[in-house]
């Protein structure tokens, strides 16, 4: 691990710094001791857009809550409808508004449109803090002119933004891969079978970007969308799971932590350009289910960003094992605890609630998927 280094996104809370890691790249790790349910990080998105065109008839176009039933649609393009006039007066930016009504009668078209028209609608220093984001091959290719040429069609002339270009339009295609997180549609108190109704939104929360993986996480992320009482519904708020030591990385999962080993690795592989080698992942490579031929090729076009932070499906693998259907035992599945302490039966992530007074951490834990809050079974004592 190098020194620290300069956090080209922005400022960051003193609870955790940047350095660079052979091998992980950019990295948050404590600035000191953090406890358990401990607020690590607040972000609100640079940009957010719809997860496609037929969503856009249900959710708020400004804060993606659920529309009234009389919702107030752009006087303009008629296509993007607001909650409230608030939402309507805030933004709806000429570039996205133009386009979104040609948009329309493009024959299906890519979700990466949406994306590339939201993220060309940002102010020029936006476009370059997200053009400072990580990612895996950020040049032109046939996908991307294509997309490109599409842009060109749906932009009108004089609302040509300053960067763009071939070249912009592929970079910004491969941040987004890599760095966007999934807005998803609660689960409803009402259907409480573990089922999540799909992805509402994208967004790019450029301090959240900077976490790792791991496959065990030591951090989740929580997001209160439809919360009427909150003004930024669509922050982020990021809580440790349990205490986290100073110099230590703090990570989150960018998969729901349910699946098994080779999906884990084919999706991080597909969707995020690496192999974890996380403790959990070198234990389970030994498991005989895992030996033989892996299916971790990458795939330039698979997956779908950080969609699955913190439990978007029931993945079957690990909580078979959990259940007595796998065929290790005790010793092979140390991790047995953290899916015990940590992890709900509607496959989201528990973390305690943040401490009520310095030092005393809260004895509730909170699902970050089904919103549950229930008493800690485990106690606070820490650590895994
Ligand atoms: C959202 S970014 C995280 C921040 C990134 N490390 C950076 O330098 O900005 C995701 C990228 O980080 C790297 N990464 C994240 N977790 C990793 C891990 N456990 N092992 C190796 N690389 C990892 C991969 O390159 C991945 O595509």
């Amino acid at each position: 691990m190098s020194s620290s280094q300069p956090n080209p996104t922005g400022p960051l809370p003193p609870l955790v710094r940047p350095v660079e890691i052979t091998g992980r790249g950019r990295s948050l790790v404590a600035s000191g001791p953090i406890k358990p349910g401990q607020i690590i990080l607040c972000d609100s998105p640079l940009l957010l857009y719809p997860s496609s065109l037929s969503s856009l008839p249900s959710f708020c176009s400004r804060c993606f809550r659920v529309l009234p039933s009389q919702p107030l649609p752009c006087p303009s393009c008629h296509v993007a409808l607001f909650c409230s006039a608030r939402c309507l007066s805030l933004s709806h930016p000429p570039l996205l508004c133009h386009a979104l009504s040609r948009l329309l009668s493009v024959p299906s078209s890519s979700p990466d449109l949406l994306f590339l028209l939201s993220a060309y609608s940002l102010p020029s220093s936006s476009i370059l803090q997200l053009l400072s984001l990580h990612s895996n091959s950020p040049f032109p290719n046939e996908s991307t002119q294509i997309l490109h040429s599409q842009l060109c069609s749906l932009i009108p002339p004089n609302l040509i933004p300053m960067h763009f270009s071939p070249e912009t339009t592929a970079a910004l295609v491969s941040k987004e891969k890599v760095n966007s997180f999934c807005l998803m549609n609660p689960i409803s108190s009402k259907n409480g079978d573990g089922e999540v109704t799909g992805v509402r939104a994208y967004g790019i929360y450029l301090s959240a970007s900077l976490f790792n993986h791991d496959c065990l996480p030591n951090a989740c992320r929580f997001d209160y969308i439809d919360d009427p009482n909150r003004e930024n519904n669509t922050d982020f708020t990021f809580r440790a799971l349990h205490d986290i030591a100073e110099g230590s990385e703090v990570c989150i999962s960018y998969v729901c932590v349910t699946r098994g080993y080779r999906e884990r690795q084919k999706m991080l592989m597909d969707d995020y350009g690496f192999k974890c080698e996380c403790d959990r992942c070198n234990i389970e490579s030994r498991w005989k289910e895992n030996q033989g031929d892996e299916e971790v090729a990458g795939d330039e076009n698979g997956g779908e960003e950080m969609e699955e932070i913190e439990g978007e499906e029931d993945g079957e693998g690990e909580m078979e094992m959990m259940e007595g259907n796998g065929e290790e035992d005790d010793e092979d599945f140390p991790h047995q605890y953290f899916f015990l302490r940590y992890v709900c039966e509607c496959g989201g992530t528990l973390a305690p609630l943040p401490p009520l007074h310095a030092g005393v951490s809260s004895d509730m834990v909170e699902c970050n998927l089904c919103g549950t809050v229930r008493k800690d079974e485990f106690g606070n004592t820490g650590g895994v």
